[in-house]
């Protein structure tokens, strides 16, 4: 319609020679009639030529349509055929009408306003021959060119790859993104494929604001209001209160400790005995043969023959075990004094029976906490028995067997009649426990001596030895069964033994053979 509209508007010549033309040669005869008028419309034509150039991208699109429907060509071909033979039909016409090839061009574009609209629809509608209903196939073939054209040049470039394909349609922050995202977790994330998916994950979140309302700012609470204020102070100062107290312990504890200042006589005896940690130089300088197994005994070049040579005589006598008791009716009839050794569990209790007798392998010793289970007895010469007591606290054994033994152990310091003292033995490095301050109330209660003797203290510096040994001095002035002074002694290097083995004989000064 449109098109009949412009012809009517066309100037009358042109009108005539359109007439003629789309009537496709009905005016024959008069061609002759119409060579007076030659030369104006060849003008005509000339202008109308240079006017109706063909559009080259009328062509191309063509030549792209040719590509796009791919297995369409055949219809292509019969359309365009269709076409090509239209315009022959055209050209033969024409220049049966004029002789000129011009004319032909004009003609083609007004056939190519009409012939364009019925092209593509049959194209369209092959299509859908072709693909039936499926609609994703039929979808896929009438995307639009340029789309396709660039998804299929992208795919092939980075083959099947998916990862690379998914670089390259994103964005480039996307890509780095990604690239980040893929050395955290590895190739194991398999991310979205759609691109929507991807620039949602890409957006940066949103934070959430957290309003945090603190409990002890008053600032919008009327002041007037006194409970308030009052209860916000208190619990400011219990909080306070609250976190400062463990620190205080841990620090007094600590500070207190470093705070001892050890009295002269305790720090020459440290001096004297060699005592805490020594470097080999140093007691080698003092005369101490370090190679030797056996503990030195604090005797300058001693060797194994040295226990004919104890300072103390009644040390000098051979050790013989006689008797275990795990319960109190197994305990041997009291005879001659005895001497126990009490103390933690791997304090040191049997390695410094040897240590004092210098005969090693009798009494038993073990790294293992719980090795002593029994009150084991021994006999040394007519006049003393020393008798090694289980350990208390930590221990490998069995709930109810440590109970037992621990009980006994309490039975035989406040009951045993013959018990002229307990050597309480006390790690040096970690002090008096608990437990420790329970057996000396016990002993207290039942006024049996005792005495405490600080082991291992080749672990610590010599002053924390001589702290140490002046803190439990001050704790225990006050207990009237404590033989004083406090001893300190070192099985592994025989500091301090001759000392011990000096104010223990004296429990068998008035006993007659
Ligand atoms: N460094 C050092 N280690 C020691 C000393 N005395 C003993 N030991 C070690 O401490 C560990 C325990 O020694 P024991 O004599 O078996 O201790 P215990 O008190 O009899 O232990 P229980 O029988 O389990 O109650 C052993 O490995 C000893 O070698 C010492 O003076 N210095
Ligand atoms: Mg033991």
């Amino acid at each position: 319609m449109k098109m009949a509209k412009e012809v009517t508007k066309l100037p009358k010549s042109k009108q005539k020679f359109t007439s003629k033309s789309s009537k496709n040669g009905e005016n024959y005869g008069e061609m002759g009639k119409q060579e007076n008028h030659k030369v104006d419309v060849r003008k005509k034509f000339t202008e109308e030529k240079k006017k109706s150039r063909m559009n080259p991208v009328k062509v191309s699109s063509l030549e792209s349509n040719k590509k796009k429907f791919g297995n369409n060509k055949i219809n292509l071909e019969e359309n365009s055929g269709k076409n090509s033979r239209s315009l022959d039909k055209n050209v033969v016409l024409d220049k049966q009408a004029n002789g000129k090839v011009g004319f032909v061009k004009q003609n083609e574009k007004e056939k190519d306003h009409t012939t364009a609209k019925p092209l593509k629809v049959s194209s369209l509608e092959f299509a859908k021959k072709k693909f039936g209903d499926s609609k994703k196939k039929f979808e896929e073939n009438s995307l639009s060119s340029s789309k396709e054209s660039f998804l299929k040049s992208d795919k092939k470039f980075f083959g099947d790859e998916k990862k690379k394909f998914e670089e390259k349609t994103l964005s480039p922050s996307r890509g780095l993104f990604l690239k980040t995202e893929r050395k955290k977790f590895g190739n194991k994330k398999k991310y979205a494929e759609d691109d929507s998916a991807a620039a949602m994950e890409a957006k940066p979140k949103k934070k959430k604001r957290v309003i945090r309302i603190d409990p002890y700012d008053f600032s919008n609470k009327r002041l007037d209001d006194g409970n308030v204020l009052n209860e916000i102070t208190n619990r400011k100062e219990k909080k306070k209160e609250e976190e400062e107290e463990p620190e205080k312990v841990k620090l007094s504890m600590n500070a207190q400790f470093r705070a001892i200042n050890p009295s002269p006589s305790i720090l020459t005896f440290v001096e004297d005995n060699f005592l805490g940690r020594r470097r080999d130089i140093e007691l080698r300088r003092a005369g101490y043969n370090t190679e030797l197994s056996a503990p030195l005994d604090n005797i300058p070049f001693s060797t194994s023959t040295e226990r004919a040579r104890i300072e103390e005589s009644v040390f000098r006598n051979k050790l013989d075990f006689f008797a275990a008791a795990k319960v109190s009716l197994s305990l041997p009839p009291p005879g001659v004094p005895e001497i126990a050794f009490a103390g933690r569990s791997n304090v040191g209790k049997s390695s410094l029976l040897n240590s004092l007798t210098r005969q090693w392998g009798v009494v038993r010793t073990s790294d293992k906490p719980g090795h002593t289970q029994s009150i084991n007895f021994f006999n040394l010469g007519p006049k003393l028995n020393l008798v090694d007591l289980p350990g208390y606290g930590f221990a490998y054994a069995k709930e109810e067997v440590k109970e037992a033994w621990e009980d006994l152990v309490k039975e035989y310091v406040s009951t045993r009649i013959g018990l002229k003292r307990v050597c309480l033995l006390i790690d040096t490095k970690w002090g008096m426990k608990p437990r420790d301050h329970e057996l000396i109330h016990l002993m207290e209660r039942h006024q049996t001596k005792y005495q405490v003797v600080l082991t291992k203290t080749d672990t610590v510096f010599p002053l924390d030895v001589a702290r140490r040994a002046m803190q439990i001095e001050e704790t225990l002035k006050k207990h009237k069964s404590i033989v004083q002074p406090v001893m300190m002694v070192s099985s592994k290097s025989g500091a301090g033994i001759r000392c011990l083995r000096t104010a223990l004989a004296k429990v068998t000064r008035f006993v007659k053979p």
